[in-house]
């Protein structure tokens, strides 16, 4: 199956509003299940972010897991993200990369991966965003987190005000508001001025993941009043 090529993933990101990552879900077994259901649902791009065992997956666990989220995203025309591993995302020919401020440099990313594929950033704070805003290979980046979280244990969160100074600098560059955020908090992320969500708990711990993601993108594509 050929992949997307960089303005097709640059077009699909640019409409992307709903970013999700998951974990393999090896305890439960349902990965294929769960991410056709959130596909479905309205997921854009699907990361597979596993962090869940206290050691980072296996490779050969990696590969297996990308190659069911790459399958479900085919049948749904999304993207699918790999996180923290420029390799991996080569060798499983992953739409996107996300690097976190600690991860490998843009530039050695890039390296290993030609111009394809998109590159996003995480900021948490404004001078780290405006700085990813600017950063020559960065797609796109992701403010947060909004609230704490305990996906992201002991990540300081400078909450909305970041959302609020990511929205006032007029970027271009797409950008998503990312940590602590479900259904009901999306109207204050909307107010804060963003218009794009990644979420984790939001998704792969409802009973009804499909259902889930589907409120979720109605919630943030819905028209917004003055
Ligand atoms: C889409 C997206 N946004 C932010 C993150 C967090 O990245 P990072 O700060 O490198 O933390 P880890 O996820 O690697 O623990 C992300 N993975 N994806
Ligand atoms: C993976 C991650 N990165 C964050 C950041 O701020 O960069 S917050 C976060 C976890 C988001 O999980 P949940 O939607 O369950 O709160
Ligand atoms: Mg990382």
């Amino acid at each position: 199956m050929p992949g997307l090529n960089g303005d097709q993933i640059r077009d699909r990101l640019s409409r992307a509003r709903l970013y999700l990552c998951t974990d393999a879900r090896l305890a439960r077994g349902d990965l294929a299940e769960f991410a056709r259901a959130a596909l479905a649902g309205g997921v854009d791009i699907i990361q597979l972010r596993d962090k869940t065992g206290g050691a980072p997956l296996e490779a050969s666990q990696e590969l297996a897991a990308l190659e069911v989220l790459a399958q479900a995203c085919a049948e749904h025309d999304a993207l699918l993200s790999v996180n923290d591993r420029a390799d991996v995302a080569l060798a499983a020919g992953a739409d996107v990369l996300h690097l976190g401020q600690d991860d490998l440099p843009v530039a050695v990313a890039r390296r290993v991966l030609g111009d394809e594929p998109v590159l996003g950033r995480s900021t948490h704070s404004p001078e780290q965003a405006l700085a990813a805003a600017a950063e020559p290979g960065v797609d796109y980046f992701c403010t947060g987190p909004c609230w704490p979280t305990p996906t992201k244990p002991g990540r300081e969160a400078p909450g909305l005000d970041l959302v609020r100074a990511v929205s006032r600098s007029g970027t271009d560059r797409p950008w998503f508001a990312i940590g602590g955020i479900d259904l009901a908090r999306v109207p204050e992320v909307l107010a804060a001025g963003a218009d794009r969500a990644v979420v984790v708990r939001a998704i792969t711990e409802a009973e009804d993941p499909r259902a889930a993601a589907a409120e979720l993108r109605q919630a943030l594509t819905a028209p917004r009043s003055a």
